[in-house]
């Protein structure tokens, strides 16, 4: 099942823009995905009303709020009069705020969750809690995605599913109006948020969740790291590992959240593209409002994209990454940051020298198989890029102009993007996909290059 309204549907080619020389910008960047969607939940879970403020309005994050206001919830969406009725409000609204109204939640339900990983696994275990059945169905990618740990570790917890068997979507969680909770065993080696999903509900179970991880590895630790933040941020009570618990257990205990009043940090993984073009340009792009302390993965393009050639000052401003003119290759494990796989790899196809990307293995299982889509994507253009086991190596060559397919993938999107601003002629496919957390993009990308409104794609 798909919206139409909210599902991108042009695959049209966006002529991405060669840099006109070295960028020099301040670009302001929407809020985080990751955040906004943890938020939502929370408020949902709270025992009086809630703010968001300057939440991203983005795919992601509308079908989040719509699913929310299936179950019950109300949200309602204010824009400061500052903004409302400029070309700017919207997603670029910095007046814009979200009062979310808890309610008891109800099925039946029907959720599209589009191709969101957050929607898909954060949400059924609050739909444990529901009365009535809860439907979830989504893009034909939600299909294939990791669904199991989540479904698994509810039925283990107490809750009804139905899913024919598959492990996967589409399924129907269906709701008691309680959920026993207790101690439960996962692999979450495909998934880092069925962690994240099973703990961000946990405040309302019974006996609250004791969640075990068994498996291998475990990717995307900061954002674990963010859902026990803003967990704790609400009220909650969590024991996590690195509070001298036992590795790979978090606890939760069974109690009321409290309504907050939260300004969402922007989206530090949107920054990338941004910061990016600095590196590529040998230029210089400011990121206002970048937070100082933060539990986003993209906090770490500082040291990243430092080890490629850039400098990086965190002052009021914000964060102002400076390109030297030179990109240099990298080794490195992106395990922990795994979003920021595509915009490195972009980045790293422009090097001086050969990349070696490892601990990503689980990109296989994203919005598109990120590894093969970038190999491919790269060689199209002229590149040399060979897949790993749990990765890529990247042998810079010079590139050619042509079409860089996408995938439905917002990061395959903007990573071409990143190479247009080098390579002439490059042809992004259906930019509009980046409208999963950013949908602005086009148009912030322009911005930045200065290129005037009458010459856009
Ligand atoms: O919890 C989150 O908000 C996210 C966790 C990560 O998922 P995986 O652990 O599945 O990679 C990340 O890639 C995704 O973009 C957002
Ligand atoms: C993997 C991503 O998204 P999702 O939340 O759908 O997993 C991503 O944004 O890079």
């Amino acid at each position: 099942m798909t919206d139409q309204r909210t599902r991108p549907a042009d695959s049209a080619l966006w002529p991405a823009p060669t840099a006109p020389g070295r960028i020099e910008a301040t670009v302001t960047v929407p809020g985080s995905k990751s955040v906004t969607n943890r938020a939502l939940v929370l408020a949902a879970l709270s025992s009086e009303p809630g703010w968001l403020r300057r939440p991203l309005r983005s795919r992601d994050t509308l079908l989040m709020a719509g699913a929310l206001r299936a179950m019950g919830v109300e949200i309602e969406e204010t824009v400061s009069s500052a903004s409302a009725g400029t070309p700017e409000a919207g997603a670029r609204a910095t007046g814009e705020a979200w009062r979310v109204i808890p309610a008891p939640l109800r099925g039946p339900a029907t959720v599209d969750v589009g191709n969101a990983g957050t929607v898909m696994r954060f949400l059924p275990p609050l739909a444990a809690l529901a009365t009535g059945p809860v439907r979830f169905d989504g893009d034909p990618r939600s299909y294939e995605r990791p669904l199991h740990g989540v479904i698994d570790a509810l039925r283990a917890l107490g809750a009804r599913v139905e899913d024919e068997g598959r492990g996967a979507l589409p399924m129907t969680v269906h709701g008691s109006g309680s959920l026993a909770g207790g101690q439960v065993e996962i692999d979450a080696s495909s998934s880092s948020q069925f962690v994240s999903a099973l703990l961000l509900s946990g405040p309302g179970f019974n006996n609250g969740v004791e969640v075990r991880h068994t498996g291998r590895t475990l990717p995307s630790m900061p954002h674990i790291r963010m859902t026990v933040e803003m967990l704790r941020a609400a009220g909650a009570r969590v024991d996590a590992p690195e509070d001298g618990g036992s590795a790979n257990v978090w606890r939760v205990t069974p109690g009321a959240l409290l309504g907050r009043d939260l300004t969402i940090e922007p989206d530090l993984s949107n920054a990338q593209p941004f910061l990016a073009a600095a590196l590529v340009t040998g230029g210089s792009v400011t990121v206002p409002d970048w937070p100082e302390h933060t539990t986003q993965p993209g906090d770490a393009l500082r040291e990243i994209f430092t080890a490629m050639g850039g400098s990086c000052v965190l002052d009021e401003r914000g964060l102002t990454l400076t390109g030297s003119g030179r990109i240099h290759g990298i080794d490195i494990d992106l395990g922990e940051v795994g979003e920021l796989t595509p915009g490195i790899a972009a980045v790293a196809a422009l090097a001086e020298g050969e990349s070696v990307l490892r601990g990503v293995g689980h990109l296989r299982l994203h919005e598109t198989d990120r590894l093969a889509a970038l190999a491919k994507e790269i060689n199209g253009l002229g590149g040399d890029v060979t897949e790993t086991e749990d990765g890529l190596r990247i042998r810079p060559r010079p590139l050619r102009g042509g079409v860089f397919h996408t995938y439905d993938d917002h990061r395959l999107a903007t990573a071409g993007a990143v190479l247009g601003l080098a390579v002439r002629g490059v042809e992004v496919e259906n930019v509009a996909t980046t409208g999963k957390t950013l949908p602005d993009f086009p148009a912030l990308w322009t911005d930045m290059l200065g290129v005037p409104a009458g010459a856009r794609a």
